[in-house]
């Protein structure tokens, strides 16, 4: 079984999402999650799928597993999977990194054992949340309060349990 690991960015209130949109931009995040994902495998539900930018999709040097319960799904350039079970059989990597969005993550949490979170300083409406980080969960490490480029204060969250 491959180590489930989740990432994320949340703003506020734990606010990952608006409307299948990330509400900001964060270009620092960005390249945090393609140097924490590159050459792993990527599971994402298929609203994400659909929310990927076309020259994203698929995430390229990744494989791409899309999380459906559409018996008649496909995409280019995805393996599809109808649970997490299936994903996980499917992924031909050590790692499986889990990107999104709010129902696959919350499907995926009990098999998770690691959290990238990148935290906003962001207040942002949003009809999407990260799942409860429990007393489970410990924190490995913590970045200071970073200011970004375009002038969001974020930093970099590592969770882990056995
Ligand atoms: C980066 C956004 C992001 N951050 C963290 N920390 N965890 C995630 N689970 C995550 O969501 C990845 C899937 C959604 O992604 C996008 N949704 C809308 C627009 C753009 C994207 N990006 C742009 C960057 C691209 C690159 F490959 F360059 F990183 C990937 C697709």
């Amino acid at each position: 079984m491959p180590e489930v690991a989740m990432i994320w960015a949340q703003a506020r209130g734990g606010v990952i999402g608006s409307q299948n949109t990330i509400p900001w931009r964060l270009p620092e995040d960005q390249l945090r999650f393609k140097e924490l994902t590159a050459g792993g495998t990527v599971v994402m539900g298929r609203r994400t799928w659909d929310s990927l930018p076309e020259r994203f999709r698929p995430l390229p040097k990744r494989q791409n597993i899309v999380v459906t319960r559409s018996a008649s799904w496909s995409g280019v350039g995805a393996d599809v999977a109808d649970s997490p079970a299936e994903a996980l059989v499917l992924a031909t990597t050590s790692v499986v990194w889990i990107i999104g969005g709010g129902e696959v993550y919350a499907r995926f949490l009990p098999l998770a054992t690691r959290l990238e979170v990148t935290e906003l300083d962001l207040q942002v409406a949003g009809d999407t949340v990260a799942p409860l980080i429990d007393e489970s969960w410990r924190i490995a490490q913590a970045s200071e309060w970073i200011l970004s480029r375009t002038d969001i204060r974020y930093r970099f969250v590592t969770y882990e349990r056995s």
